[in-house]
């Protein structure tokens, strides 16, 4: 595999996770692989192969049960919570399918709540404000939840992720409570996101025809990595090793 010159940042070696402790599942087996910046990867999969998990895995919020995840080259397993937690604030923004939204915040302050337990060096409502405005919804700022539609919802649930800055998106089912349209000017958006903002996205979709425009898609069935291939337009290196 040739990745000379771009740099890697996500790496799974060896992993198996494993839920129960009397009555054992084993979700994910045999689990290799690298994951260079700045990539839309998708992972595709039937329900209950284990897509969460593994994002979930990579995002630092599962440990695994065995093997080794570095991310910049940080082994994980050598952190303490507190290093754990830090790591995981810098590197990844979450989105998810229902959009956890605070129904009692409006949208510019669901967007600031990742950093008020944190310094920041930008002026957090300016800087939220913006997210809003990249995101398509500055004229929305001062409403709640229950005012906006869904695909408005996931779009502030963007921005959220992306206040701290992260150099990933994960992204676990984005569209699927989307109709086709918001589906589409969601993954338009990460698409963006990914070039403009100078973020890898990771997302878990069920969606083959999105998946194919994504840069490579993770397949996976029973817990493994079946196969990762290139999306329709991407150009870059396979990633499974
Ligand atoms: N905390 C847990 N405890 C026990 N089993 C779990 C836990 N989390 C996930 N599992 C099991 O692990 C398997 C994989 O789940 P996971 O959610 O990762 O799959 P998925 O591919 O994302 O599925 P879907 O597409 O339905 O969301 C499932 O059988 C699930 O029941």
């Amino acid at each position: 595999m040739n990745t000379e010159g771009l740099a890697l940042s996500i790496l799974l070696k060896n992993i198996t996770k494993t839920f129960g402790s009397i009555v054992k599942t084993n979700v994910l087996q045999d689990i290799n692989i690298k994951i260079s910046d700045n990539q839309f990867i998708s992972v595709l999969g039937p329900s209950g192969s284990g897509k969460s998990t593994l994002l979930s895995l990579i995002g630092t919020i599962e440990t695994p049960s065995s093997g080794t995840i570095l991310i910049n080259d940080i082994d994980t397993i050598e952190l303490n919570l507190d290093e754990i937690a830090d790591l995981r604030y810098e590197n990844f923004g979450f989105v998810f399918q229902q959009y956890h939204l605070i129904d009692s915040l409006t949208a510019l302050e669901n967007v600031i709540i990742p950093t008020l337990t944190r310094k920041v060096e930008y002026e957090r409502e300016k800087n939220a404000f913006e997210l809003l405005e990249l995101v398509g919804l500055k004229d929305q700022k001062d409403l709640y939840p229950f005012q906006l539609s869904g695909g408005q919802q996931q779009r502030v649930a963007i921005a959220r992720a992306l206040i701290t800055k992260p150099k990933w998106i994960l992204a676990d089912e984005p569209t699927g409570n989307l109709d086709s349209k918001n589906g589409e000017l969601i993954f338009n958006l990460l698409k963006k996101i990914q070039q403009e903002e100078n973020c890898g996205i990771i997302m878990v979709t069920h969606d083959t025809t999105l998946a194919e425009r994504t840069d490579q898609i993770i397949e996976m069935n029973d817990g493994r990595i079946q196969l990762v291939r290139r999306g329709k337009n991407g150009s870059l290196p396979i990633t499974h090793i």
